[in-house]
C-alpha cells in the first residue's frame, strides 16, 4: 500500500484502498513501478468513470469521432489487422511440448516480455479497470483486473464485458482473478502501434495472467476476450465443464417454446451471422461457459456485448445489426473507410465512395499496398463493437441469468466446400463430441495473421485457443455427458458446400431454416432420414419450412443436390482425421477412435449397396 499511495494520486489510490485484497495491491504496485507510466487513472464502475475513458480514447487519437452521435473510428496498423498466432505464446514450465499448442519456457517467456515491457508506458496514462466474465453474482463469474495504456482496449471492455470494480470490493481477499497486462507500445503518427516486429502475446497459464505488448487488435489485446479464453479453457478443464467459442441464441418454437443453442464455427464462420437471425433471439455471439446444474447442461454469454466482423452486413441478410449500425447509440467501428465523418465496408450493399480514410491511412480506389496486393475500401477482418442491450433481438432475461439457460443442441461448423450437408444430427452425444466436434475442418479466414482459404483441422472451432493437450479437452466433453441426465442433442450445420463452378449451394438466409429444424429435432417433432453420418431432414419438412420461414419455394433438386450423401469426402476426411489424432495428438480416449471406425464402416457399407453419391430419397426409401 506505501508503494501504491506513492505511484498513484489521492483520488485513485482512495479507489484501490477500498478493495481489501494484498494479492491485488501487489499486483498493481508491481506493474506500476515496472510500465513507468506518467499518470494512472482507476476505473471504478461509475458513470463517469467510463466516460472518462471514453473521453480519453478521443483525446489521445486513438479514436475519433463521426457524424452520428455516439459513434467513434480506430486504427489499427495495416499490418495489425488480425490475431497473431505466431507470437501468441503458452508459458508453460519448462517449455513443455505440446502439440498443436504455441509454448513456450515460461521463464524465459516472463524474461523477455518483461523486457519489452519495462517503461514501455513512459509518457502514457495506464487505466486500471474491473471487470467480470459471465453473469454477474453467479455461478459463471470470473473477476479480471486489466492494465493498459490503450484508451481504446478500456473503451472496448466497457462495452463488452460487465464492470467489476464493486464486484472486486465485495470479495475482498477471497476473489480469485485474471489479469491482463497491455501496453499498444509506441504509437506512430496515426496512433497505431509502431513496433510490431516485438509483438508478443504470452499466455502464464500458472500465475492466470496474460501479457501482450506492442499490438491494438481487439484479438490480441482485449484480455477478458481471447486472452482470457486460454485462461477459462484451462479452468474447465480442470473443473469438468466447458468454455467454448460458441454463440449462445434461443430458437423460438412452435406455442411459445423457447430452446437454447449454441454454436462453435471458427472465427468469420457464421457464429455472428446466426445468433442474429432475424426470427430468433441472441444471447451471446461468441463466448460461452457451460455447466452442469442438476443433470442440466447450462450456457451463459460470458461477455455482455458484440466484437463483430462488419464486411458483408447488409440491410437484406442482417436487417439486425443494419438498423444498430444506422442508429446513435455507442459504436467503435475498426478498420473501415470514413467518408465525410461516415463509415463504410466492403460488401454492405449499398454504393461506396471511392476515396477516404481507412485501415492504410489516404485510401482511393486501385491503391495498392507494399506488396502490391489492391487494398479493399475496408478489411475483411474489419470490425463493430456494440453492447448488446442495443440489439431488439437480445434476450436480456438469458444474458443476466446467474444460472445460465438450458442448452437444448449444440452445433458445430465450419467453411467447408464439399464434404458436409448443411444440417444434420449426430445418433448420440459421443457419436456428436467425436465426427462433429473433434473432427471439425474449415478454411483458414482473415482473422488470423497467414494465408486464407486453406483447409485446416479445427477441432471444436477452438484450436487457435486450446490450452491444455487436446486429449485431455476431448476426454473432458467425453465425460461432460456423465454429469447430465439429459444431454443437448448435438448438431453439424455447413453453410459453405459450393459447386462444381465454386457458387455457393445455400443463401446466406438458408440457415433461419435450419435452426427450425434443429428446435423441432430437439422435441422429436419431426421424423428424420437415417444416414450413415447421421440423421437429415425430410424433403417435406424443409420444404414447409422455407415457405413458412423465408416464403421461399425449396426445390427437390435443390434438396438432393446438397444433402447427398458424398462417400468419398467423407472416407478420405475421416482418413485425415485419424491420421491426426493417431500420429499427432498425445493420450487421445480410445472412444474417438471407435467412433471414427464405426462411422467408416457405416459409409464403406452404403457405398456397397448405393455408390459413391447417395441421394437422400433413395435412403429415404429404405
Ligand atoms: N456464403 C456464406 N457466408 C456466410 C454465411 N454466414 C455468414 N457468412 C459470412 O461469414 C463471415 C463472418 O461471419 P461471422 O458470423 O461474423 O463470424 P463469427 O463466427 O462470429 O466470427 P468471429 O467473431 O471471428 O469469432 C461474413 O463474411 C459472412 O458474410 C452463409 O450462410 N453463407
Ligand atoms: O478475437 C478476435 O479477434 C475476434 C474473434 O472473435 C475471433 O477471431 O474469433
Ligand atoms: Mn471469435
Amino acid at each position: 500500500m506505501e508503494r501504491l499511495e506513492r505511484l498513484l494520486d489521492k483520488e485513485q489510490f482512495e479507489k484501490i484502498r477500498a478493495i481489501n485484497n494484498p494479492e491485488l495491491h501487489e499486483f498493481l504496485a508491481e506493474w506500476i513501478e515496472w510500465l513507468e507510466p506518467d499518470k494512472v487513472f482507476v476505473c471504478t464502475d461509475s458513470e463517469e468513470d467510463e466516460h472518462y475513458v471514453r473521453w480519453k480514447a478521443l483525446y489521445y487519437g486513438e479514436e475519433k469521432l463521426l457524424e452520428t452521435p455516439n459513434h467513434t473510428v480506430h486504427y489499427d496498423n495495416y499490418y495489425d489487422q488480425a490475431r497473431d498466432k505466431t507470437n501468441t505464446k503458452l508459458l508453460v514450465p519448462g517449455g513443455k511440448e505440446i502439440p498443436f499448442l504455441n509454448t513456450k519456457d515460461r521463464d524465459e517467456g516472463l524474461k523477455e516480455i518483461r523486457e519489452l515491457m519495462k517503461g514501455v508506458m513512459r509518457g502514457k496514462e495506464l487505466f486500471v479497470c474491473f471487470f467480470v466474465l459471465g453473469p454477474k453474482n453467479s455461478v459463471f463469474t470470473i473477476p479480471a483486473v486489466q492494465l493498459t495504456d490503450s484508451a481504446y482496449v478500456a473503451h472496448s471492455e466497457f462495452i463488452l464485458y460487465r464492470k467489476g470494480y464493486e464486484e472486486f470490493k465485495r470479495l475482498g481477499r477471497q476473489a480469485r482473478f485474471f489479469r491482463f497486462v497491455h501496453s499498444a507500445g509506441e504509437l506512430d503518427e496515426r496512433k497505431t502501434s509502431k513496433n510490431l516486429d516485438k509483438r508478443r502475446i504470452y499466455i502464464d497459464l500458472v500465475g492466470e495472467t496474460v501479457y501482450s505488448v506492442n499490438t491494438q487488435y481487439g484479438g490480441n489485446t482485449i484480455g477478458l476476450k481471447k486472452l482470457a479464453f486460454r485462461l477459462t479453457i484451462q479452468k474447465a478443464v480442470k473443473e469438468g465443464w466447458l468454455s467454448e467459442h460458441m454463440f449462445l441464441m434461443r430458437v423460438n418454437g412452435p406455442n411459445g417454446r423457447k430452446t437454447y443453442f449454441t454454436g462453435a464455427y471458427p472465427s468469420m464462420c457464421g457464429k455472428t451471422s446466426t445468433a442474429m437471425i432475424s426470427w430468433e433471439n441472441i444471447v451471446g455471439d461468441d463466448l460461452t461457459f457451460i455447466m452442469p446444474f442438476n443433470g442440466v447442461a447450462r450456457g451463459a454469454n460470458v461477455e455482455k456485448g458484440v466484437f463483430g466482423i462488419i464486411q458483408g452486413v447488409n440491410p437484406e441478410d442482417d436487417p439486425i445489426i443494419w438498423k444498430v449500425l444506422h442508429s446513435p447509440v455507442e459504436i467503435i467501428f475498426s478498420n473501415v473507410l470514413i467518408k465525410d465523418g461516415k463509415p463504410y465496408w466492403n460488401e454492405m450493399g449499398v454504393e461506396i465512395p471511392n476515396e477516404g480514410e481507412n485501415h492504410s491511412g489516404k485510401w482511393w480506389c486501385g491503391k495498392k499496398d507494399k506488396e502490391g496486393n489492391e487494398i479493399p475500401p475496408s478489411h475483411k477482418n474489419a470490425r463493430f463493437t456494440v453492447s448488446l442491450e442495443h440489439f431488439p433481438n437480445v434476450d436480456l432475461e438469458a444474458l443476466e441469468a446467474p444460472c445460465g439457460v438450458e442448452v437444448g443442441g449444440m452445433i458445430f461448423g465450419g467453411r467447408d466446400k464439399d464434404t458436409w450437408p448443411p444440417v444434420r444430427e449426430a445418433f448420440d452425444w459421443k457419436h456428436g463430441v467425436v465426427t462433429m466436434g473433434a473432427a471439425l475442418e474449415s478454411e483458414t479466414t482473415a482473422a488470423t495473421l497467414g494465408k486464407e482459404g486453406v483447409r485446416a483441422f479445427n477441432p471444436m472451432a477452438i484450436l487457435d485457443f486450446m490450452s491444455v493437450p487436446l486429449g485431455d479437452y476431448i476426454r473432458n466433453y467425453l465425460e461432460f455427458e456423465k454429469k447430465l441426465r439429459k444431454a443437448p442433442k448435438i448438431f453439424a450445420v455447413n453453410y459453405f458446400l459450393r459447386d462444381e463452378n465454386g457458387n455457393w449451394l445455400n443463401h446466406k438466409l438458408d440457415k433461419a431454416v435450419w435452426l427450425k429444424w434443429m428446435e423441432l429435432r430437439v422435441h422429436g417433432d419431426v421424423d428424420a432420414i437415417e444416414t450413415p453420418i447421421g440423421y437429415i431432414p425430410k424433403y417435406e419438412d424443409l420444404a414447409r419450412l422455407f415457405r413458412e420461414v423465408l416464403d421461399k419455394e425449396y426445390t427437390r433438386e435443390a434438396y438432393e443436390k446438397q444433402f447427398t450423401v458424398r462417400v468419398p469426402e467423407l472416407l478420405a476426411k475421416i482418413e485425415r482425421i485419424e491420421k491426426i489424432y493417431r500420429e499427432q495428438v498425445r493420450e487421445v480416449p480410445e472412444e474417438l477412435f471407435q467412433v471414427l471406425e464405426e462411422e467408416r464402416k457405416r459409409l464403406l457399407e452404403a457405398r456397397e449397396r448405393y455408390g459413391d453419391y447417395i441421394s437422400p430419397f433413395v435412403l429415404e426409401g429404405e
